[in-house]
C-alpha cells in the first residue's frame, strides 16, 4: 500500500497578503508552490508541528488564528492529508533554508501560481473562509 502522511501547513497573512513558497529543484514536487509546513511526527500535536516546522524551514515564529478543516488528496505513490492554519508572523526576518523562493500575494493572484496538486482543495477552503469572515 502507498504511504501516507499528514501534513500541517501555513496560511500566513501579512496586510490582505498571503504567503506561497516555492518547492526548491531539489525537493520532491519540484518548483511547486505550496504553503510552508511540513509531515506531522507520530504523537506530535498539528499545531507544535507548524511552530516546529516553520522555525526551521524560514526561521520565524507564528501566531495560529484558525484552524481549516483538513484535506486529502492521493498523489501517484503517495496520500497526503493537509491540515491548514490561518496565521500571522511574529517579529523576525524570513531565512529561506529549503525554499527556492517566497512570494507575497493577494488572494484573487492565488490561482495564477502552479500550486501543488494536493493544494486546490486548500486554497478553496481558504477562499471559503474569508468569505465568512467578519474582520
Ligand atoms: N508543506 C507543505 N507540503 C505540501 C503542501 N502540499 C503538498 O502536496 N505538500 C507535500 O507534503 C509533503 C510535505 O512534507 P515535507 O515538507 O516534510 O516534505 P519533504 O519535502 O521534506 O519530504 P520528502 O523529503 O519526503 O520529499 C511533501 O511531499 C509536499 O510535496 C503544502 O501546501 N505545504
Amino acid at each position: 500500500m502507498n504511504k501516507k502522511i499528514d501534513v500541517a501547513c501555513a496560511i500566513i497573512e501579512k496586510d490582505g497578503m498571503v504567503l506561497a513558497a516555492q518547492r526548491s529543484e531539489s525537493m520532491s514536487l519540484p518548483l511547486k508552490w505550496e504553503f510552508p509546513g511540513g509531515k506531522i511526527e507520530p504523537r506530535e500535536d498539528a499545531r507544535d508541528c507548524l511552530e516546529r516546522e516553520l522555525m526551521e524551514e524560514l526561521g520565524v515564529g507564528i501566531h495560529i488564528h484558525a484552524a481549516l478543516s483538513p484535506s486529502s488528496w492521493r498523489y501517484p505513490d503517495f496520500a497526503i492529508t493537509l491540515h491548514p492554519f490561518v496565521c500571522t508572523l511574529k517579529p523576525g526576518t524570513i531565512h529561506l533554508v529549503e525554499h527556492k523562493a517566497i512570494r507575497w500575494i493577494r488572494p484573487e493572484e492565488m490561482g495564477r501560481l502552479d500550486w501543488a496538486e494536493a493544494d486546490g482543495p486548500v486554497l478553496e477552503n481558504y477562499f471559503r473562509y474569508l468569505g465568512q469572515r467578519v474582520d
